[in-house]
């Protein structure tokens, strides 16, 4: 349905997005998740049709829609898109904006599909509401009904939920993946909040300084992260230097699985150690000493550090809390 292929865009002399790709199935859903700046939303400007190529093209459903040489308006790329700010037409009530897009069809035809496009959201009841008597997160709701209402062949969502409370967004980020589910649409949206991707999305590019790292789901990302910026956005953990021994790697902390992400080679090569990759125990061990203790409902994540400064996160049992200061001792899990 979408394929990007060694995508290079720019602004005057510099590229922010170099050779980037990545392809979506129909009904499939992407995000983009990255820090402020790495070039997440210029790429999805591209697609939509709002930036022009250096390099690489564009294809939707089969059909090259951008080279660095020609770019298929964005009005003929049957894309809707959905901005960080709900961006609602304030003169119009619910119904009004959800159906801007359907100008072309008969009244019947367009009151019908706004009916299905406020229920499918959750908001039947609120046709003749204006957009100022509307929450944050229903204004949102009736911006992803206007985007889905013209059945676009892909819609695009840039922070959508950026406005919203940080503890409702992965709630609304579940709600919006059954809706666009019920819709069948396919979409691609951009974030920089781990949490958000990982409840929204079927595949996951993560950007870092204008190149995408790495484009799989979100299993993939957690358990075998391409590159050391991926494991550092991806999940918590630490990188320790590493060497190779027979059936695994040799740490400061021990031995660890040959499937421990490991980045780099000889000298330089670390391996990425998440909370669960190591235990803590009170006989023997490497010593560290207690930084940080955060209550986690099922677990305590302590942040501990080692005599050479180096920290290290791991998960502790509630049934035995160690405090603050203590020395305790540290092994590989497995
Ligand atoms: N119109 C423009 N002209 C020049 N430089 C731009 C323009 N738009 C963006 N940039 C630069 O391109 C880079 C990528 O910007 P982009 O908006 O794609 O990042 P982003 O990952 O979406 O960031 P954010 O999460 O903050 O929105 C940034 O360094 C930005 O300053």
């Amino acid at each position: 349905m979408l394929e990007v292929e060694h995508l290079t865009l720019g602004y005057g002399a510099t590229d922010v997005v170099q050779r980037a790709s990545l392809a979506l199935a129909r009904g499939e859903i992407g995000c983009l998740l990255g820090p402020s700046g790495c070039g997440k939303t210029t790429l999805l400007r591209a697609i939509a049709g709002f930036e022009a190529p250096r390099a690489g093209r564009i294809l939707l459903d089969g059909r090259v829609v951008a080279t660095a040489e020609r770019q298929l308006p964005a009005r003929e790329r049957g894309v809707g898109m959905v901005f960080q700010e709900h961006a609602l037409f304030p003169h119009l009530d619910v119904e009004g904006n959800v159906a801007f897009g359907l100008r072309g069809l008969a009244a019947a035809e367009r009151r019908a599909r706004v009916g299905e496009m406020l229920a499918l959201v959750g908001l039947d009841g609120m046709r003749q509401r204006w957009p100022h008597e509307l929450s944050g997160g229903q204004q949102q709701r009736v911006a992803i009904a206007r985007a889905l209402a013209p059945r676009p062949a892909l819609l695009l969502l840039d922070e959508p939920f950026s406005s919203l409370d940080t503890g409702l967004r992965e709630s609304i980020a579940r709600e919006l993946r059954s809706i666009l589910r019920q819709a069948g649409a396919t979409a691609l949206m951009v974030t920089h909040d781990q949490p958000e991707a990982f409840a929204m999305a079927d595949r996951i590019g993560v950007m870092a300084g204008g190149r995408l790292c790495q484009w799989a789901d979100a299993f993939e990302l957690y358990r075998r992260p391409a590159t050391p910026e991926v494991a550092a956005l991806v999940g918590s953990g630490v990188l320790l230097p590493a060497r190779r021994v027979a059936e695994g790697w040799q740490t400061a902390l021990g031995r660890h699985d040959a499937a421990t992400p490991a980045f780099g080679d000889g000298d330089g090569t670390r391996v990425l150690l998440r909370p669960q990759a190591l235990r803590l125990v009170d006989d023997g061990g490497v010593p560290a000493t207690v930084a940080v203790r955060m209550f986690r409902g099922s677990h305590f994540e302590y942040e501990l550090v080692l005599a050479d400064t180096t920290r290290v996160l791991v998960h502790g049992d509630t049934g035995r809390a160690h405090e603050v200061g203590a020395v305790v001792g540290l092994v590989p899990a497995g």
